[in-house]
C-alpha cells in the first residue's frame, strides 16, 4: 500500500495537571471537548495528518500526565520529541510559574534542537484570568518561543498552535537536510578538484618527458 504521508513528526504536550493538555489534543484530533477532568495516567498519544507547504506530515502527539507521580515515566518520552508544547492555564498562576520547571526538565532530557512553543490555555475563561497575555508573551520571549493563547472549549487557536510547532520541526529538519546536502556538495567539489589535479599531474609529466 502506498505511504499516506511523507514525514513523521513527534510532538510532546507538557504542563501541570488540569491545564487542558488532553482537551487540546482531543479538540485538535477529534474536534471534541469534554468538560470533565479525567487525569491522564502516564502517557497517551493521538495522530493526525497535516499538509504543510505541500508536505504530508503525520503528527504523533504524546499527551503526558501533569501529575508529579508520573514524571519518571513521562521524562522517558522527552528524548524522542522533536517538538514540545508547554501548556499553562491562564486562570491558574501556579501552572504559569511551573513553566520554568517544565522548561528546565526539557533542557535536561530532550534533544538540544527540539522546537518549542508556549501556550496559555482556557482563553475562554476571561473572568477567571490570573495571567495576562503580556506576561505569557514576555515569558515566551525569554525562552525564544512563539506564544499562543488557546481554548480547547471554543477551539480558538488550537489548530494554529499545533500546526505552528509542526512547521518549526519541518523547518529544522529541512535545515539539517540542506546542511547535509551542502556538505555533500563541498565533498564532491573537493573530490572533483583532486581528480582534476591527479589527472593533470602524471599527464603533464609524461608530456614534459616526451618534449625532452
Ligand atoms: N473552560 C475551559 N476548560 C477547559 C479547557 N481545556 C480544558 N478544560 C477543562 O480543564 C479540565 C482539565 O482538562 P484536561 O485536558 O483533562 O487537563 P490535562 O492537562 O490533560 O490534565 P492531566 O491529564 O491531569 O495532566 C477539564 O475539566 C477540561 O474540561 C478550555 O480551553 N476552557
Amino acid at each position: 500500500m502506498a505511504k499516506q504521508y511523507d514525514i513523521l513528526c513527534r510532538l510532546l504536550l507538557l504542563g501541570d495537571s488540569g491545564v487542558g493538555k488532553t482537551s487540546m489534543l482531543r479538540r485538535f484530533t477529534d474536534s471534541e471537548f469534554d468538560p470533565s477532568h479525567i487525569a491522564t495516567i502516564g502517557v497517551d498519544f493521538k495522530m493526525k495528518t497535516l499538509e504543510i507547504d505541500g508536505i504530508k506530515v503525520r503528527v504523533q502527539i504524546w499527551d503526558t500526565a501533569g501529575q508529579e507521580r508520573y514524571q519518571t515515566i513521562t521524562k522517558q518520552y522527552y528524548r524522542r520529541a522533536q517538538g514540545i508544547v508547554f501548556v499553562y492555564d491562564i486562570t491558574d498562576e501556579q501552572s504559569f510559574r511551573h513553566i520554568e520547571k517544565w522548561a528546565g526538565d526539557v533542557d535536561q532530557y530532550a534533544p538540544g534542537k527540539v522546537q518549542k512553543i508556549l501556550v496559555g490555555n482556557k482563553s475562554d475563561e476571561e473572568l477567571g484570568r490570573r495571567v495576562t497575555q503580556e506576561r505569557g508573551s514576555k515569558l515566551a520571549e525569554t525562552y525564544e518561543m512563539e506564544f499562543f493563547e488557546t481554548s480547547a472549549s471554543t477551539s480558538s487557536n488550537i489548530s494554529e498552535s499545533f500546526t505552528h510547532v509542526t512547521a518549526l520541526v519541518l523547518q529544522a529538519h529541512k535545515r539539517d537536510v540542506d546542511n547535509l546536502l551542502g556538505c555533500l556538495d563541498d565533498y564532491l567539489e573537493k573530490v572533483a578538484l583532486e581528480d582534476e589535479k591527479g589527472s593533470q599531474g602524471p599527464d603533464n609529466n609524461t608530456r614534459r618527458g616526451c618534449a625532452c
